[in-house]
């Protein structure tokens, strides 16, 4: 069996007159959470769908767990696990309805009870869907797309509408999963949570991959320049450099006792992601 769950090359897409994805390449480990972080409209949506063969791909070679999704039948589909960008319509029947009957669809599915237990809706389970809130509707969205036990799971920005708690519950979940060797792609717009769960990000932006690694480590972050910053009587001073330790030695030298507010920070993932993105616009 290969390492590659997935593995795309020169993927491209075209709606019209409208390049979405313009010669993507990737490849994606077995067992690895890969989260795909770009601005509205960067084609991550459109990538991922052609990766789940929901949508046609016009050029390049995409392999999902060995198989081209444009061809692949319904026993490669039911190792996949999908949660869609917009939300499930079963609003007339309970969660625990829906997440049984969507189990019965794969051959060796999770136990529904307890997948309804792990999202976090064991007090809702006989509420009908269309009484939920938002945040809860999302997550039987999740519950549906771990029940059939999949190999590679897709979550399209699956934390949206979610309360702080629900999204740190979220992440306990995905990392079980990923404990369980759970190959996962998501995509999200909140970069802490790729921090938190992915162990590779790709940023897209115009359909292009623009940077590729470790969170901690994309585009150079690690061994960008630091900015130190302190008070004085006449406000605020920073200095950007590459040696804060050596400034922070000088400074100790001219106070005497603390420094006041003194903070080191290097560029948040955040800050990198907004900078390769600015790079393209
Ligand atoms: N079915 C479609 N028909 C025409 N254009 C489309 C279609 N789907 C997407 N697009 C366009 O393709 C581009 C990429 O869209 P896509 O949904 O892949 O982006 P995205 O990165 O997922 O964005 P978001 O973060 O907003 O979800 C956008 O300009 C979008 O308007």
């Amino acid at each position: 069996m290969s390492d590659s769950a997935v593995r795309v090359r020169e993927l491209r897409k075209k709606y019209g007159d409208l390049t979405a994805v313009d010669g993507i390449d990737l490849d994606i480990n077995r067992g690895e959470v890969f989260a795909l972080l770009g601005p509205n409209g960067a084609g991550k949506t459109t990538t991922v769908e052609i990766l789940e063969g929901h949508r046609r791909r016009d050029g390049g070679e995409v392999s999902v767990l060995g198989e081209d999704p444009g061809r692949a039948g319904r026993l490669w589909r039911s190792k996949l696990g999908i949660v869609l960008q917009s939300a499930t319509d079963a609003a007339e029947f309970t969660v625990r309805e829906t997440v049984h009957h969507f189990a019965s669809y794969f051959p060796r599915p999770r136990d529904p009870d307890s997948v309804i237990e792990l999202v976090g809706l064991a007090g809702k389970a006989d509420a009908h869907i269309r009484h939920l809130s938002g945040g809860q509707r999302r997550r039987v969205d999740v519950a549906l797309g771990v029940v059939g036990n999949p190999e590679l799971l897709f979550l399209d920005e699956p934390t949206t509408g979610f309360d702080p708690e629900a999204r740190r519950q979220f992440w306990g979940l995905i990392s079980l999963l990923s404990d369980e060797g759970t190959t996962i792609v998501l995509t999200t717009h909140y970069l802490d949570e790729a921090e938190a769960l992915a162990s590779r990000v790709g940023v897209i932006a115009k359909g292009r991959v623009v940077a590729l690694g470790e969170p901690a480590t994309l585009a150079g972050r690690d061994r960008a320049d630091a900015t130190v910053s302190w008070s004085t009587p006449d406000g605020e001073r920073r200095v950007k450099t590459p040696t804060p330790t050596k400034v922070v030695a000088e400074l100790i030298a001219q106070f005497d006792g603390e420094i006041p507010d003194l903070t080191v920070r290097r560029p948040t993932l955040e800050d990198t992601y907004l900078g390769l993105i600015g790079e393209q616009l």
